[in-house]
């Protein structure tokens, strides 16, 4: 089935459509335009609203162009769209999704040299999905994919949190236009320029090999930085060229897309620096969709992006994060 086809049946009236969009909703008449709809889950500090009709009606026309292809470094595989979502649409999701979501600012310990040191990790997260060996059922209920039971107790000491509409929508629309399939969303927020991630690669083993990553950028500029993993010199050898190489540098805008693929987690590492003077006020958000096949990929990316500590909420008056507590 062409893209094209794909498009017109997923944005086909909802009384016909066959995808599911909201199966962990509260209220399962709603629909993904039925204004003040909200996503509700047992694990959800507060609900979650529905996309709005008009930011639905400005996704129909995703990607808003062509794809580059950057493939021209060895193991390197990315699809660069920019933009994706079309201008202005990409301020109304940022708006929403920033105003909307509860994000977490997570410590944890890790042992450096002997030591046991506390990491505050440099900006706002919150993850949403679900690993391959489960599933929530209509009640949101979490249940084991093979025997339709539920879960083991000590599968997952973190409860999953299913993907609420909103980001639920961009997913599926992601995996139509991407050939891939994706279980879970990730988000960051950062704050401004001050807010950051470090050189990393995302090439766990609960993503099984060659994982196909799609990120979306919201809201600021924010510089991608991309480098080449240290190549180990062969002995007698000088070290080889790329590790002298200068990073790549992605300016990621507002409504951007880059798709990671193939070999490019198990050979490159990326970032988002920290980022002083112009330009660096701005709040981006940035939205990972990606596909986890092991029950330790929900552990992980709860442990890591939702934790132990306090809510935190968009403050519309105050344009600042604040921390939410229940009333
Ligand atoms: O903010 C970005 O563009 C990158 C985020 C990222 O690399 C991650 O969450 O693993
Ligand atoms: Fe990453």
């Amino acid at each position: 089935m062409s893209n094209k086809r794909k498009l017109d049946l997923f944005f086909q009236p909802t009384s016909q459509k066959k995808i599911r969009v909201n199966p962990e909703e509260g209220d399962p008449g709603a629909t993904s335009t039925t204004s003040g709809a909200l996503s509700t889950h047992s694990t959800f500090p507060f609900p979650v609203p529905h996309l709005p009709d008009d930011i639905i009606e400005g996704l129909a026309s995703v990607p808003a162009c062509d794809a580059k292809e950057i493939n021209d470094q060895p193991e390197l595989d990315l699809l660069y769209f920019q933009p994706y979502i079309p201008k202005g649409v990409e301020r109304q999701l940022f708006d929403f999704l920033r105003g909307e979501l509860f994000f977490y600012r997570v410590k944890y310990q890790i042992k450096r040299g002997g030591f046991e040191t506390e990491i505050n990790t440099p900006r706002y997260t919150t993850v949403f999905g679900v690993d391959t060996s489960s599933d929530f059922n209509d009640d949101g209920d979490i249940i084991d994919n093979q025997s339709n039971k539920p879960v083991p107790k000590d599968r997952y000491t973190y409860a999953p949190r299913p993907i609420p509409q909103c980001l639920d929508h961009l997913r599926q629309l992601t995996e139509i236009f991407t050939g891939a399939e994706y279980n879970f969303c990730l988000v960051n927020y950062y704050a401004n320029g001050a807010d950051s991630i470090s050189y990393h690669s995302d090439d766990e083993r609960f993503l099984g090999p060659d994982p196909s990553i799609a990120s979306f950028s919201l809201g600021a500029t924010r510089d991608f930085c991309m480098k080449h993993k240290p190549i180990t010199p062969k002995a007698g050898e000088s070290p080889p060229e790329q590790n002298l190489k200068a990073p790549l540098k992605l300016p990621l805008a507002s409504g951007d897309m880059v798709l990671m693929r193939g070999k490019t987690q198990s050979h490159w590492l990326h970032s988002i620096p920290k980022r002083k003077g112009k330009g660096s006020e701005g709040g981006r958000i940035n939205i990972t969709f990606r596909k986890g096949v092991k029950p330790y990929a929900t552990q992980n990316y709860m442990q890591y992006n939702v934790g132990d500590g306090n809510v935190w909420k968009w403050d519309a008056k105050r344009s600042e994060m604040r921390e939410w507590k229940p009333q």
